[in-house]
């Protein structure tokens, strides 16, 4: 094997620096933070790393303090960083944890927000077994809603497969604005992740039967009902799908569960699992971890998101 072989996933997207109260008080009144990192492609990588599989995180950071901090941070988590962009005009975004309140963004007009198609040049596609992208990405500016788009042509003609997170994210734009977008990207995608409530405030459909009607196109449509179960649809002779209940845990912690079911799933998937062996995966991912990539295994916990 060669020194440096390429990565089986490749993830693109944002990661911030996160700065969240160390004893989970108010972001008003707490008196010491800890500062990590955080983005929902990133987080997917580190899982995947963690999961013994060959995982990139591509994006552009600030040339700043904190850029250095989340490269160092990913890096030390296996991640490799090696198509990571600095931008010495731009910050690096930072994200705040207001425990009980959710999250606060400090992201526009990042490093990342300027990325455009240009930044696919030189990024390992064609060698990577799957390529992760979210809906975030698309709400950080018009460029990078540019780059997702050139992103998902390119895929369509190599032979990686296309993961795409909807993640929708309120806070970045409105349900009525994001809808129509988020469900064009979903359809060209060959893998799809979508909570159902998300999918309900997007596009008003409350089963996963109906997200499925209304996103025909994907091979693997992935719907997760929270604490309720996940349901895998797919193409083919053997379409019926596959659900699995979630597992029973205490919920501790807020933001994350989704991207480390993602990373459970692919990991399952890239080593031949079927499609209930993916979703146990998705499940077990999501509830050994206690949110974003910070210090992760842990014991059986879960996020729930307050977004
Ligand atoms: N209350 C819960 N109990 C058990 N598992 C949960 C719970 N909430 C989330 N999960 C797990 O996390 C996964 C992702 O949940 P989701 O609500 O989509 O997360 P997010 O909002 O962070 O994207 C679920 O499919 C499930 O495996
Ligand atoms: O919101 C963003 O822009 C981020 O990327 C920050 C978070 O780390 C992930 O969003 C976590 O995502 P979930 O796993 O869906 O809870």
């Amino acid at each position: 094997m060669p020194d440096n072989p390429l990565p089986e996933v490749v993830a693109l997207g944002e990661t911030m620096a996160l700065v969240a109260p160390a004893l989970a008080e108010p972001l008003e009144t707490a008196d010491e933070f800890r500062v990590d990192s955080a983005g929902a492609e990133a987080n997917v990588a580190a899982h995947l790393a963690a999961l013994g599989r060959r995982a990139a995180w591509a994006g552009r950071l600030g040339d700043d303090a904190l850029g250095r901090r989340v490269a160092r941070h990913l890096r030390d988590r296996g991640v490799d960083t090696r198509w990571v962009e600095t931008d010495d005009e731009a910050p690096t975004g930072v994200y705040f944890k207001d425990p009980g309140r959710g999250v606060r963004y400090y992201r526009a007009g990042s490093a990342a927000s300027r990325m455009t198609p240009s930044f696919l040049d030189g990024l390992p596609l064609d060698s990577a077994r799957v390529v992760h992208v979210s809906g975030i990405t698309p709400a950080l500016s018009a460029s990078c809603d540019d780059l997702v788009d050139a992103l998902v042509g390119r895929i369509a003609d190599s032979p990686a497969l296309l993961s795409f997170d909807v993640n929708h994210r309120s806070a970045l734009w409105q349900a009525g604005v994001a809808a129509g977008r988020l469900r064009e990207l979903a359809s060209r995608a060959d893998l799809v992740f979508v909570g159902l409530d998300e999918a309900e405030a997007l596009w008003g459909t409350e089963t996963p039967e109906a997200v499925r009607a209304l996103l025909p196109e994907p091979a693997l449509l992935i719907v997760k009902d929270g604490a309720i179960a996940a349901t895998e649809f797919r193409d083919g002779a053997d379409s019926a799908p596959t659900r699995v209940p979630a597992r029973s845990v205490e919920v501790v912690e807020a933001v994350g569960a989704g991207d480390a079911f993602a990373a459970g799933y692919l990991a399952s998937l890239l080593n031949g699992g079927d499609a209930s062996e993916r979703l146990a995966a998705g499940h077990a991912r999501a509830v050994t971890v206690l949110g974003d990539t910070a210090d992760f295994p842990r014991a059986e916990t879960t996020t729930r998101s307050t977004r």
